[in-house]
């Protein structure tokens, strides 16, 4: 069994450690965890090790955040790029042991292009299903980073693989890229 298998085992069995956690805390833990999993078995760490984990203002941020925990964990050297924070305790938990952790925090304006010369995967944590309208800042750049447009590929313009939380972000839960944002992920994690 992989670390990943077992940390996923461990979490989901109600059997140890008084079961899994309660409320937003345990469904957040475990869609940060499985979307760690999911890297590692797409991503290989020797090969991917440098990902930079962009968390959004909300629970899709808080699942990136959760992920690039278990990721330092398997061996990854994540960062966190989160410009946009909330006061809600269980987020300045989260921030707190990514802390405790060492895992670096940058701001939108450290990230430069191309990306791909700084990090070998992106975790696009930004926004899910309650996105609306059209991206606001500081967002707003950090879309224009990743988006590759039709006529071009991510290897031209230097953009790593993108690993999407739950939904493309930009996208409209119902319609998709109805703003053509451009971001599209190389891999897609979401619950059913
Ligand atoms: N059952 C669950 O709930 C579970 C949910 N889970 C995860 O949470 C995700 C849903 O989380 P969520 O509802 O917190 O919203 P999310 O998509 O993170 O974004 C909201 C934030 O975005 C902001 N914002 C919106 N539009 C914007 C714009 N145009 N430009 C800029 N900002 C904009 C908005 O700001 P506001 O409009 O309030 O100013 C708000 O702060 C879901 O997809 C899944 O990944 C799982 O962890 C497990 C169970």
């Amino acid at each position: 069994m992989s670390n990943a298998d077992a940390a996923l085992t461990w979490h989901c069995n109600a059997d140890v450690a008084g079961g899994p956690l309660p409320g937003l805390r345990g469904t957040l833990e475990l869609a940060g965890l499985s979307v760690a999993c999911a890297i590692t078995e797409v991503y290989a760490v020797a090969k991917h090790q440098r990902v930079l984990v962009i968390c959004g203002p909300g629970n899709n941020g808080g699942d990136g955040l959760v992920a690039a925990r278990h990721l330092r964990h398997f061996g990854y050297s994540p960062v966190i790029c989160y410009p946009k924070r909330t006061d809600k305790p269980l987020y300045k938990g989260l921030v707190t042991q990514l802390e405790s952790l060492h895992i670096p925090f940058v701001t939108v304006g450290e990230l430069t292009a191309p990306l791909s010369s700084d990090y070998d995967i992106i975790l696009d944590a930004i926004f899910g299903f309650s996105f609306k309208g059209t991206p606001r800042p500081p967002f707003d750049s950090v879309l224009k980073m990743l988006a590759v447009p039709e006529d071009k590929t991510a290897a031209d313009l230097g953009v790593p693989p993108i690993v999407s939380v739950d939904i493309p972000s930009g996208w409209d839960v119902e319609g998709g890229d109805v703003n053509s944002i451009g971001l599209r992920p190389d891999m897609l994690v979401c619950s059913k």
